[in-house]
C-alpha cells in the first residue's frame, strides 16, 4: 500500500474560515493553524457566494499567506454554484480542493472532470464524509485513486460530525458515543488506503475542557488532525496531538534500550517487566520526531 501524496505536512490543526469573512481572513499570517480551509459552503450565505470567490481568490494571491497550507471547500458537486466555484478554484491555485457530502465515486470524477475543463492544475483532492451513505459506502469511496498518476489524487477523508448528526438523529454530546463506530468505519478505510482522516469540528468553542476532551480522543482513536472553527481551538490541538509527557519518557527508554550493545541485532528486548519490538521501536522514533 502506497501512502496518497499530499505536499501538506502536519494536520493537527485545521481551521475553517468562511470565505466572506475578511475579518478572519486577514488574520492567517498570524495563526498558528497548520492548515486553514477557506469555506464556500455552509459557512457562507447564498447571497454571499459570489463575495466569498473573489475574496478566496485574494486571499490565495496575498504573499502574506504564502507560508500556509490553504484548502478551498466547495459546494456540493450537484449544486449549481459548483461551476464557479471550480473557476474560483483554478484562479486560486490552493494546496488542495475539498468537497462536501462526497458519497459517490462519479462524485469525485464529476470534480475531477471540472477541474481538469477549468485548467486548474492537478491538485489534491481532500473529501468531507458526513452524510449516512458517504459512511455506509466508505469502503468503495475510499478507493478512489485507481489510476496511475491521477492528476487530482484523493488524499484526505475528513469527517463532518454536523451534517452526520443532522441526518442520522444521532446526539454528538456524551463522549459522540452513539457515533463513534462510524468515525472508526472511516478512519480504517482511509488508513488502509494510505489516507489522511481528519476528525470533525467541536461547536462550542469557548468550552476548552469539552474540546480539550474531544481531542485527545481524536487523537486515541487514530485521526491525523481535528478540524476546527475558532483560533481558540489551535494551540489546544497542538497539544492534544503531541505526544504527552509519559509517551515521550517511553520514547526515549525505548530508543536508549535498543542502542544497548546487548541489544543490537535483537527484534524484541524486555524494558521495565515488560516486552517491546523494533515496531515499538517505530512508534518511539515518530513520536520523538513529532515531539
Ligand atoms: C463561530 C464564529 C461565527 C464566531 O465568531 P465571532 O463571533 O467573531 O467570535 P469571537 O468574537 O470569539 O472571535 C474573536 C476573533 O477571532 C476571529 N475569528 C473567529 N473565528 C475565526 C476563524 N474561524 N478564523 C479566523 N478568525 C476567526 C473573529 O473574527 C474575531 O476577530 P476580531 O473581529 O478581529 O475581534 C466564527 O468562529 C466562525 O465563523 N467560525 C468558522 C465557521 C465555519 O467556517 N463553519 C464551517 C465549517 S464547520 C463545518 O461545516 C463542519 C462540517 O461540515 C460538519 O458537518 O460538521
Ligand atoms: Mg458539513
Amino acid at each position: 500500500m502506497t501512502q496518497a501524496t499530499s505536499p501538506i505536512g502536519a494536520m493537527r490543526s485545521v481551521l475553517y474560515m468562511p470565505g466572506d469573512k475578511e475579518r478572519a481572513l486577514q488574520k492567517i499570517p498570524g495563526l498558528a493553524a497548520d492548515v486553514v480551509v477557506l469555506d464556500l459552503e455552509d459557512a457562507v450565505a447564498p447571497e454571499k457566494k459570489a463575495e466569498a470567490r473573489e475574496r478566496i481568490v485574494q486571499t490565495l494571491a496575498e504573499p502574506a499567506n504564502a507560508a500556509r497550507a490553504l484548502v478551498v471547500r466547495t459546494n456540493g458537486v450537484d449544486t449549481p454554484e459548483f461551476a464557479a466555484d471550480l473557476q474560483a478554484v483554478a484562479r486560486a491555485r490552493p494546496a488542495a480542493v475539498l468537497i462536501p457530502k462526497y458519497e459517490t465515486l462519479e462524485a469525485l470524477q464529476a470534480l475531477r472532470d471540472g477541474l481538469r475543463a477549468a485548467g486548474a492544475p492537478g491538485l489534491p483532492v481532500w473529501a468531507m464524509v458526513e452524510t449516512p451513505l458517504g459512511i455506509a459506502d466508505i469502503a468503495r469511496l475510499a478507493d478512489a485513486n485507481q489510476a496511475p498518476g491521477e492528476a487530482y489524487p484523493l488524499t484526505t477523508l475528513v469527517i463532518g460530525t454536523n451534517d452526520i448528526a443532522r441526518l442520522t438523529g444521532t446526539r454528538m454530546d456524551d463522549g459522540r458515543r452513539h457515533m463513534l463506530a462510524w468515525l472508526s468505519t472511516v478512519l480504517i478505510h482511509a488508513k488502509a488506503r494510505g489516507l489522511r482522516v481528519l476528525d470533525g469540528v467541536y461547536n462550542d468553542f469557548s468550552d476548552a475542557e469539552g474540546f480539550a476532551r474531544e481531542a485527545a480522543q481524536a487523537r486515541a482513536m487514530g485521526f491525523d488532525g481535528k478540524t476546527l472553527i475558532h483560533p481558540a481551538q489551535i494551540a489546544p490541538a497542538h497539544v492534544a496531538f503531541a505526544p504527552t509527557p509519559e509517551e515521550r519518557a517511553w520514547a526515549e527508554k525505548v530508543v536508549q534500550a535498543f542502542a544497548l550493545p546487548e541489544n543490537q541485532g535483537s527484534g524484541a528486548i524486555k524494558l521495565d517487566g515488560g516486552m517491546v519490538e523494533l515496531l515499538h521501536l517505530e512508534i518511539a522514533r515518530r513520536w520523538l520526531a513529532a515531539a
